[in-house]
């Protein structure tokens, strides 16, 4: 099949990549020059394991391509995936700006019959205005279809997620069309739902907005666990042992981040919103993931006392591990607030550090050095669970630090490890160890209570 890709981002190189894997001729396209140069000299422009690999290998055999001639790309193939962004608007509705551009931009060249996918996340509806703005820019009567086709892959994990899909929906009232999609997802043995364009919409919506709520639903327990000396991870073992709830999407934490849980549930309650529903059960998981962060700010206050003066080194500035992507990462919240309490940062990421210093600036100093964070610092802060992170050498830890303080988002630590080597370390929804060393910050004392 002849393939093109609008949109090379995290979705839309990732897709065509596998689609080429699978045997596909496909052309990637964007209209980011740099992007583009770049992935044709081999420089990746994402994170992403495994990618690279795939895309080198693809490109050698000649399946892949890059460019920004995108007219030549609808031009040359018979399916057009649209993967560009649809980011959060001022009201919380998904901006459609680059779908639009894309359809337009299809529109335009369509010389022939081709089936427009759209890849990117958007509000139910969105399939039939693609359609519209397809129709209007097409010269002539060319025929096309309109399919819905959302992408559930995750970041860090994005090329396991596409070889290895759990399912893929595919929304469309043309058989024609549907045959294809079925035939280009035959390679990846996949359980294929076939549904409405509106109904596959409306699924990636309500995927994500349940994973987001689960989420929220443990961090409110975890608040409950610390109030009543309760141990939350165990209550997520306990509770995920039974299959009607599942364990995954329970690691209680400082909230989710990324580029698509924060947009895609402002989305959804905007979408039920203009159709007369105050959706409040989304609403309150919203609040929750918010309070998540300034919760632990507050529990690093609690635990040094008055953060004027003290430094403070933060442990990933991603908004997961495996990616360079910041979208709404927790750090993002969490430094400037550090910041506004007059605590002075340093922060630690290995692969995100460029992405964050456009955002974050000169609000704290960076280094991909692990143990220089956290040299001579009040406290450590972790907000990724990278690997480095996970494998610290926490007696070094111990000696680097001015005292042996950590507040872990990410409850990365074993609570019995860390009293036994005499940290005092807070963590999410788990009983607080109070370490054995005299604190030195004014108030003293541990959070959690
Ligand atoms: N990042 C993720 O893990 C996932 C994202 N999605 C959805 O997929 C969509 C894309 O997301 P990402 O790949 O993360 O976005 P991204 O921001 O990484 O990439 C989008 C790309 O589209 C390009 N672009 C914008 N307008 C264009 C146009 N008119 N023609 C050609 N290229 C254009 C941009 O330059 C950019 O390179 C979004 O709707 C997102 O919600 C869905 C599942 C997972
Ligand atoms: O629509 C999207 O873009 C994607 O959004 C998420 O994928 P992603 O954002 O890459 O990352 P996740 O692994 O889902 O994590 C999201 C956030 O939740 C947090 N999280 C996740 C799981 C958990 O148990 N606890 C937790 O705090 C993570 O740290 C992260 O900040 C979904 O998992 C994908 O299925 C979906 O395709």
């Amino acid at each position: 099949m002849k393939i093109a890709v609008i949109g090379t981002g995290y979705v839309g190189l990732v897709t065509g990549t596998c689609f080429a894997e699978t045997g596909n001729r496909v052309i990637c396209c964007d209209i980011d020059e740099e992007k583009i140069e770049g992935l044709n000299l081999g420089r990746m422009p994402i994170y992403e394991p495994g990618l690279e690999t795939l895309v080198d290998k693809n490109t050698k055999q000649g399946r892949l391509r890059f460019t920004t001639n995108i007219k030549e790309a609808v031009r040359a193939s018979d399916v057009i995936f649209i993967a560009v962004g649809t980011p959060m608007s001022r009201t919380g509705n998904a901006d459609l700006s680059f779908v639009k551009e894309a359809a337009e931009t299809i529109g335009k060249h369509l010389n022939g019959y081709k089936i427009i996918v759209n890849k990117s996340t958007v509000p139910v509806g969105t399939g039939r205005l693609v359609a519209s703005i397809v129709r209007h820019h097409a010269k002539g009567n060319v025929a096309f279809d309109v399919v819905s086709n959302p992408e559930f892959l995750r970041e860090g994990e994005a090329v396991r997620d596409t070889m290895q899909m759990e399912r893929a929906v595919i929304g469309t009232d043309s058989s024609r069309a549907f045959e294809i999609m079925e035939e280009i997802h035959r390679p990846f043995r996949t359980k294929i739902i076939h549904t409405s364009i509106e109904t596959a919409e409306m699924i990636k919506y309500a995927a994500n907005a349940f994973l987001a709520t689960k989420l929220s639903f443990i961090n409110d327990i975890a608040l409950i666990c610390e109030r009543v000396g309760a141990d939350v991870d165990q209550v997520s073992e306990g509770i995920g042992a039974d299959s009607r709830i599942g364990k995954s999407f329970l690691q209680a934490g400082i909230g989710y981040g990324g580029s698509c849980f924060p947009k895609d549930t402002a989305a959804l309650h905007y979408l039920a919103k203009i159709n007369g529903f105050d959706f409040k059960m989304l609403e309150a998981a919203i609040e929750t993931n918010f309070r998540q962060r300034e919760d632990f700010v507050a529990k690093i206050e609690k635990t040094l006392g008055s953060l004027e003066g003290k430094v403070i080194s933060v442990l990933g500035l991603s908004f997961k591990p495996n990616t360079n992507d910041v979208r709404y990462a927790p750090s993002l919240d969490v430094i400037p607030m550090l910041r506004e309490k007059g605590a002075m940062v340093k922060a630690f990421d290995p692969a995100a550090i460029s992405r964050a210093k456009r955002q974050l600036g000169y609000q704290c100093s960076y280094t991909d050095d692990i143990y220089e964070a956290i040299q001579n610092t009040d406290a450590c802060a972790i907000l990724t669970d990278w690997d480095e992170v996970k494998s610290l050498d926490l007696n070094k830890v111990k000696n680097l630090l001015k005292e042996p303080v950590i507040i872990d988002g990410r409850n990365v630590f074993d609570l019995d490890v860390m009293a036994q080597l005499g940290f005092t370390y807070v963590s999410i929804g788990r009983p607080a160890v109070t370490g054995r060393v005299e604190m030195k910050s004014s108030r003293g004392g541990n959070a959690n209570g």
